[in-house]
């Protein structure tokens, strides 16, 4: 059972927002976070992002991923309109950093996102997003639009006891480096992806 830690106030180039981080003990060094907008008004549909760690994109910005504009795009959104951004410690889909430079060594080799883990024996994808509900029960939120391209977190509010008000897409243009991984994700993990970008 996770339980709130800490929480502060933190200005960003964005805005400021209240950030807060949940762990099962205060030891933990990788809590998962929510950061969210002053303006939430939590008697409306809350925009939610559930946003996966990608140290390579977000912090080194990356362009193999789309992540680190993603988290940009939503930070942008939610401090316009209101919102919480869960941060999941799920670094490469959950197979954590080390693992995914592996998968990233063996796509310079010709393998996609997939193949790679596969090879790894590892899952295509090792996340679940169950403690992404459980941040959101913690924090009252009855009812959500969801920014995502992703229907697995779709579902996984859908299967909840939190509504689902909406979808709100979250698509980055794809550059020459992440035209295949976005491809892969529409292909095999069925990201709703519109193709003029990808
Ligand atoms: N294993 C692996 N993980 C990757 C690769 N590229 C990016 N990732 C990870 O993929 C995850 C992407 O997470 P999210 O940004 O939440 O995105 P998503 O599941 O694609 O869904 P939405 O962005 O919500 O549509 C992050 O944990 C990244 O670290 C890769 O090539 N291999
Ligand atoms: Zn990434």
């Amino acid at each position: 059972m996770i339980k709130i830690q800490a929480e502060a106030n933190v200005p960003t180039e964005h805005g400021t927002f209240r950030m807060i981080a949940f762990s099962e003990n205060a030891n933990d060094w990788m809590p998962h976070m929510a950061i969210i907008a002053e303006n939430t008004d939590f008697s409306k549909p809350v925009n939610v992002r559930f946003h996966s760690e990608c140290i390579t994109g977000e912090v080194f910005h990356s362009k193999k991923c789309e992540c680190g504009q993603q988290l940009d795009a939503a930070m942008k959104y939610i401090h316009e309109n209101g919102g919480i951004i869960v941060y999941l410690r799920q670094e490469g889909r959950n197979i954590g950093i080390i693992n995914k430079l592996k998968a990233y060594s063996l796509q310079e080799k010709g393998l996609d996102t997939v193949e790679a883990n596969l090879q790894l024996g590892l899952p295509a994808d090792d996340r679940n997003f169950g403690v992404a509900i459980e941040i959101l029960n913690l924090l009252n939120v009855k009812d959500v639009n969801l920014l995502t391209n992703n229907p697995e977190k779709v579902k996984y509010v859908v299967d909840s006891n939190i509504h689902l008000n909406s979808r709100i897409p979250l698509q980055i243009p794809a550059n020459d480096m992440s035209r295949g991984y976005l491809k892969t994700k529409k292909d095999y993990f069925g990201h709703l992806l519109d193709d003029n970008d990808n």
